[in-house]
């Protein structure tokens, strides 16, 4: 490798590809090729700048994502390692999908793979909560879970984020409710679920900033465990998390989505009646940092050894 890695993101004028060439800025031994103009969507052009660098980050759409995939492999030993924040690849078998916090020994897989999915910004918040629970034996892995969960608006990138700038937009709005969200398969995969969960997404109209959460009923699960024995298995899951946080629950029982907008922050709760034998996880992030831009930078410094 020379002395600076060199990067290129594809698809650099969106919302997750500026958000990753700003993070980039601040990282020491990164060299950023760049595309413009009509050549941004040149095929020729892009597989040009792929076989000159050590690391393509793909920002696209899923269709375009996959194009890119093919324009780097057709490169053959040139080709470059490929880091894709969209949902083309994020259970294909020759990948490797995540956040290095996700499992032990994970930042290592990450770091050692060619091609690595990013994951959505709604499975970071639902597997961050119930991958651990699954591994430590707190849930079994048919649960029936349910996962609902908030976004800003930047969630749905620029068309999204242009819709609520000009025409405001609505101010909440469940969606998905045909039950296929293009994240079930992930949630499923990587939080360890052998039963389909039910996923409900809404957006609001605020930017950007997060909530996945997952009720329970915590007589339903073996040994009937109280809220400190799920936070419990939460803290023992992210120990030493730089990024990822437990903590306790507010006792004022809200939690509001924007708190750690502008970061790459992952915070999770267990909000808890114990004397009604039901709980509430949370996790709360930006679904534009540790959601998208976030993530792909802590990928993007493993994958490249910074
Ligand atoms: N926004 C979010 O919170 C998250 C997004 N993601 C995923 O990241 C990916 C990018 O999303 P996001 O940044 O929000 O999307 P945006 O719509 O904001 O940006 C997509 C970019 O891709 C460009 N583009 C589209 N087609 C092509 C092509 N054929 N060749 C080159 N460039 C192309 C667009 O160009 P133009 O500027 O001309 O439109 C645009 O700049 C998506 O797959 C999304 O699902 C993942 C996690 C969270
Ligand atoms: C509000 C909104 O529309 N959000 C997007 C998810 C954003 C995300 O996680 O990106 P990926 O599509 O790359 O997984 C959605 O539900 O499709």
């Amino acid at each position: 490798m020379a002395t600076s890695a060199r990067i290129f993101i594809d698809g650099e004028a969106g919302t997750t590809g500026l958000g990753i060439r700003d993070r980039l800025q601040n990282v020491a031994g990164i060299e950023l090729k760049s595309l413009t103009g009509d050549k941004r969507k040149d095929p020729e052009a892009r597989r040009a700048v792929m076989g000159d660098v050590d690391l393509v980050v793909l920002c696209l759409p899923d269709d375009a994502a996959r194009e890119s995939v093919a324009l780097a492999d057709s490169l053959g030993a040139r080709a470059p390692k490929i880091l894709d924040a969209s949902t083309a690849f994020r259970v294909a078998p020759d990948w490797v999908y995540g956040f290095p916090e996700m499992a032990r020994g994970h930042a290592e897989r990450i770091a050692a793979a060619r091609k690595v999915s990013n994951p959505g910004c709604y499975p970071t918040g639902g597997i961050a909560l119930l991958r651990p629970l699954v591994d430590a034996g707190v849930m079994p892995a048919d649960y029936p879970v349910t996962i609902n969960a908030v976004s800003g608006y930047s969630g749905g990138g620029k068309s999204m984020i242009e819709a609520h700038d000009k025409d405001g937009g609505p101010a909440f709005e469940l969606y998905a409710l045909g039950l296929a969200h293009k994240h079930v398969p992930e949630l499923m995969t990587f939080g360890k679920l052998t039963r389909r969960p039910i996923f409900v997404p809404s957006v609001g109209h605020f930017r950007q900033g997060m909530l996945v959460s997952v009720p329970l009923h915590l007589d339903t699960l073996p040994g009937k465990p109280k809220a400190a024995d799920l936070q419990a298995a939460l803290a023992a899951h992210f120990a030493g998390a730089a990024l990822v946080s437990v903590l306790d629950a507010e006792s004022s029982g809200k939690l509001e989505p924007e708190a750690l907008n502008n970061t790459d922050k992952l915070e999770l709760r267990v909000f808890a009646n114990d004397a009604v034998g039901q709980a509430v996880l949370v996790a709360r992030l930006d679904n534009l940092g540790k959601g998208a831009s976030g993530a792909a930078v802590q990928n993007i410094r493993l994958m490249l050894g910074l």
